[in-house]
């Protein structure tokens, strides 16, 4: 072996590449091959660590399939090019008449080979909504897909398959003959646009439901009931929920475009008979929708104002810095704003966060089959809601313009607001001789009126709109001080607030203790995900036929510790031959596995006859190298 001469090794794959994955003698003198072209000095490997840590962007996602002409402009490697490719194929879709028709489709050489639903990434729901994107698909490890409640009814995906909502929704795994079987073979060409069908329909009622309150035993305080293990029922329902909303898509097709500036996906979300008031937006209709984006993966909503005419580009873009700035929990973000020919005519879009399953206060308390009671806590709540997010937006010189019962969504409990539009009204309003002072005047009354709409509707009051006799003495003093159309001075929160300090305090406090309630639930869940993903990563390598034949797997083999270790976690029997169904036994085991604690631990073969003393760290870097090389 000439150590001198290093020519030798360069065809000798590096060990530490089959183990590890990696080498970190790699650039600093390792002579052995790490997978590179020689002659090029380019790695054919593929870059396993880059590809799961580099962000996300859609834009530049492998999967995206523009026409021909400009396939040859993403293949170039760099970000900014895809950044362009990505603006011209926005400003060619903008350019297209609106692809509403399978005809027109044809005729778009654009939005016809672009399948928006083929994007390598996964929208996430609220929990998602408000949640962090999903690695891309393209990461080789699939223990780190995201987690759709669509799939789980069919199982798990396999480590290529997109989770998409269009793909989960139909239920199958891919590769089992579902009825959409011949399309999903190629998810490049047209995978079918439905909504969910029933069968798929998350099932709530399938959990045992909270036992009547009559049948109820007493607990001592060390005993639990099998509920009180899991997240409450009502929390779970409500979140589920809010994922499927999130999740749910609308059929293709139909009058509209498929893409709108970066997003994709519109699912419109105004389901009542009313007809939209015009006036709100000086005259011109507005429409819903929610996006997902094909920039960061989340979704949106996007409100579409009809037919705007925008003389320059800092009508847009500076009320949008303006309101860019406003962070404030009662009110929604605004993400984004720009105008498009998408829908056929030049409609204003603006962009701000989704809050799935949230309905408007007047859809809350008004309409609904079953409004929700309102009681005078909750207006207590709502005021000082509603005071937190005016005092955020005047604090930055801009008014909101437009509270109303329409435009306060309740996203949560314990009734949980937040004012959904902002900025339209400065943009169409833009240059137009403004009085920010008297706008900001006009929110107050706004909010007079909104509240007093709502204390008609307080629980005991006769129900006659205009009544506001079941609000309380102090509430109606609040009301009286909002609507006063000629007060004394102009209306301010700082003398607003002092009228209710007290009231504040035992929101905060009731907001204070609904957080600590839900963070004591999701600390009882914290480790789950962990562990699941750890117990997939054992079942995909455990018990596989073709390691029945592998002699690595036998009994002499290096892998054999790791059927030893998945008996002595979960096959354990006591000295009666009784099987042992230990969980806290599991879970120490799965959570010392997963820190990889240098802690040794005896496997004795079934036969008693032979044992391996080994430790954690040994089995998870074993468990880890078997992992990656069936991933390979
Ligand atoms: N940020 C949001 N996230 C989720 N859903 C929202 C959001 N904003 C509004 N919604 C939902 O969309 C529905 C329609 O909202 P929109 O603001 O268009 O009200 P509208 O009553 O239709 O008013 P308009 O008369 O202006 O059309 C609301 O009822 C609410 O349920």
């Amino acid at each position: 072996m000439d150590k001198a001469n290093a020519e030798w090794a360069k065809d000798i794959p590096c060990k530490n590449i089959t183990i590890y994955g990696f080498c970190k003698y790699e650039n600093e003198g390792c002579i052995f091959n790490h997978g590179k072209d020689t002659n090029s000095g380019i790695s054919s490997r593929p870059a396993l660590n880059s590809s799961l840590s580099s962000k996300f962007n859609a834009k530049t996602a492998p999967s995206f399939t523009p026409s021909k002409a400009l396939n040859a402009k993403t293949s170039s490697s760099t970000a900014i090019k895809a950044e362009k490719v990505a603006k011209a194929l926005q400003s060619v879709a903008d350019q297209q008449p609106a692809v509403s028709s399978p005809l027109a489709a044809q005729s778009a050489p654009f939005a016809s080979s672009f399948n928006p639903y083929a994007a390598n990434f996964t929208p996430v729901g609220s929990a998602g909504a408000a949640g962090a994107s999903s690695p891309p698909s393209s990461a080789p490890a699939p223990a780190h897909s995201a987690f759709n409640p669509y799939s789980a009814s069919g199982g798990l995906s396999t480590p290529g398959d997109e989770l998409n909502p269009m793909q989960s929704s139909t239920g199958f795994m891919s590769g089992s003959p579902g009825p959409f079987a011949q399309e999903s073979s190629n998810r490049h060409t047209n995978f079918p646009s439905i909504y969910p069908p029933s069968h798929s329909i998350l099932q709530y009622h399938l959990y045992a439901a909270d036992p009547p309150l009559h049948l109820k035993l007493p607990l001592k305080p060390n005993e639990r009931s099998p509920e009180m293990l899991f997240i409450p029922n009502d929390i779970r329902e409500e979140l589920l929920k809010k994922n499927q909303a999130a999740l749910q898509v609308f059929p293709s097709g139909g009058n509209l475009p498929e893409i709108v500036g970066d997003y994709f996906g519109l699912v419109p979300l105004e389901f009542h008979n009313r007809v939209s008031k015009t006036d709100r937006y000086q005259g011109h209709q507005n429409s819903l929708y929610k996006v997902f984006s094909n920039f960061d993966g989340k979704i949106y909503i996007m409100r579409r104002v009809h037919d705007v005419k925008i003389l320059e580009t800092s009508q847009i873009s500076q009320p949008f810095q303006n309101w860019k700035k406003l962070v404030n929990c009662n009110v929604a973000e605004i993400r984004d704003a720009f105008i498009t020919r998408a829908f056929n005519d030049s409609s204003l879009c603006v962009v701000h966060d989704y809050f799935p399953q949230s309905s408007s206060l007047y859809e809350t308390h008004f309409v609904n089959f079953s409004p929700a009671p309102l009681t005078q806590d909750l207006l207590w709540s709502y005021l000082v809601q509603l005071c937190s997010a005016v005092q955020a937006a005047h604090s930055l010189n801009l008014a909101f313009n437009n509270i109303c019962l329409d435009k306060v969504i309740v996203t949560g409990s314990p009734g949980r607001i937040k004012i959904s539009d902002s900025c339209v009204h400065d943009i169409l309003h833009f240059q137009e001789d403004v009085d920010i002072v008297q706008q900001q005047q006009n929110d107050f009354s706004d909010m007079g009126s909104l509240l007093r709409d709502l204390s008609s509707k307080i629980l005991g009051s006769n129900h006659d709109a205009t009544a506001v006799d079941a609000a309380d003495h102090e509430f109606r003093k609040i009301l009286n001080y909002l609507l006063d159309p000629s007060p004394a001075g102009p209306k301010s929160l700082n003398s607003l607030l002092p009228m209710f300090a007290h009231k504040i305090l035992s929101v905060t406090s009731a907001l204070q203790t609904s957080a600590e309630y839900t963070e004591s639930i999701l600390a009882r869940e914290l480790e789950n995900a962990r562990l699941f993903r750890l117990m997939c990563k054992l079942n995909f390598i455990f018990g596989r036929t073709e390691s029945r034949i592998d002699i690595n797997w036998s009994e002499a083999g290096d892998k054999f510790p790791i059927i030893l270790f998945y008996d002595y976690v979960f096959h354990q029997s006591n000295e009666l031959g009784r099987p042992v169904m230990d969980l806290t036994h599991v879970l120490r085991c799965l959570n010392r596995l997963d820190a990889g604690t240098s802690e040794k631990l005896m496997l004795v073969t079934p036969d008693e006859m032979n044992c391996i003393i080994i430790s954690y760290k040994e089995l998870k870097d074993l468990i880890d190298s078997a992992f990656r090389a069936m991933s390979q």
